[in-house]
């Protein structure tokens, strides 16, 4: 559905040139749902504009939908739908007719297109809106809204820029719902970008981070926090000089050395908890040490974020 290979884009600026994209190459299939993730500046938007065909890429191949960005932008924009971070919807008109004057514009008929907006108001929760001035709508259903227009034309794909910005807790988990289901019923791919990782790691199947213009790691969730960040081993125990003894009783489990004690604590990332604990266990065991406690958690996305960018996205969003 996306097939993107060396892709680079930079900018003449007065100080210099800006290599905002370099060397993407990344492959989408039909149905998956991508969350793309970087810091600030990562290159994210630039390539989201290359791939929905709103800037022309310096270098390399994109190919969307069946359609090549550069050769055929108008195919590819048929089969696209794009939601942008600021607000696609005018603010004059009504909610439906809103819908259906989008729907026009994607050359469908008066009847199909109110047929599809009947439709997309049914399944985003905005069925009693119709004649709502979008002026009057709150931030979910705006956003809602924003989604419709996007789907209007039943794209096979569809690019959702910070689809939950600025949105209540509420309404987030209710975008995403949404956002899933329409994967599942009608087999949309869907590619996003967002800074809550939370959302991603449980919406998302597949993670994309990019960092400086190119990917820095592609995966599931789970895989991405197993290779990247591993488990978090906490072991509790007596005292900090037992502490010391049980560091260097399980320092040789510790992925990429990633060790600290403080007082009688020891904290060590290991690659699969599940597995090391056992032998963690034994090596404390045989020099009788005791553990108090033994905990073990899975990192989360915002650690793997960290561990691959050296930043959080949080801080990077603030
Ligand atoms: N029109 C432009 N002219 C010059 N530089 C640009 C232009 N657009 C983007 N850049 C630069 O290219 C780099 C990538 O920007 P881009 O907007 O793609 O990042 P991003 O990952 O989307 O960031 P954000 O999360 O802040 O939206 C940045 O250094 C940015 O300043």
């Amino acid at each position: 559905m996306i097939h993107t290979r060396d892709l680079t884009r930079s900018f003449t600026t007065k100080s210099g040139t800006v290599q905002a994209v370099r060397g993407l190459t990344l492959d989408v299939e039909a149905g998956e749902l991508v969350a793309f993730l970087g810091p600030n500046g990562a290159g994210k938007s630039t390539s989201l504009r290359m791939l929905t065909t709103l800037l022309a890429p310096t270098s390399g191949s994109a190919t969307v939908a069946g359609h090549d960005v550069v050769a055929d932008p108008h195919g590819v924009r048929r089969r696209i739908g794009y939601v942008g971070q600021g607000h696609g919807a005018g603010y004059g008109q009504r909610l439906g007719e809103e819908l259906v004057t989008q729907g026009r514009l994607y050359g469908l008929t008066r009847a199909e297109a109110r047929t599809r907006a009947a439709r997309l108001m049914a399944d985003l929760e905005l069925e009693g809106l119709e004649k709502r001035h979008t002026s009057q709508l709150s931030g979910g259903q705006r956003r809602r809204l924003d989604i419709a227009m996007g789907l209007i034309h039943r794209p096979d794909l569809l690019f959702l820029d910070e689809p939950s910005t600025g949105l209540d807790p509420h309404s987030r988990a209710n975008l995403w719902a949404h956002i899933a289901r329409l994967r599942d019923d009608y087999g949309t791919t869907i590619f996003l970008t967002t800074h809550y990782l939370d959302e991603a790691d449980t919406t998302a199947e597949r993670v994309v981070v990019i960092d400086h213009g190119t990917v820095i790691a592609d995966g599931t969730p789970d895989d991405l926090k197993g290779k990247v960040a591993g488990d978090l081993v906490t072991l509790e125990t007596a005292s900090e000089g037992d502490a010391r003894q049980a560091a260097e009783a399980v320092a040789a489990f510790a992925a990429g050395g990633s060790l600290d004690t403080s007082g009688p604590t020891v904290r060590l990332r290991v690659d699969r908890g599940d597995s090391a604990l056992p032998q963690i266990l034994r090596a404390a065991d045989a020099r009788g040490l005791e553990l108090r406690t033994v905990q073990v958690q899975r990192p989360s996305l915002d650690d793997v974020f960290l561990t691959l960018t050296g930043r959080s996205l949080r801080e990077s969003a603030a």
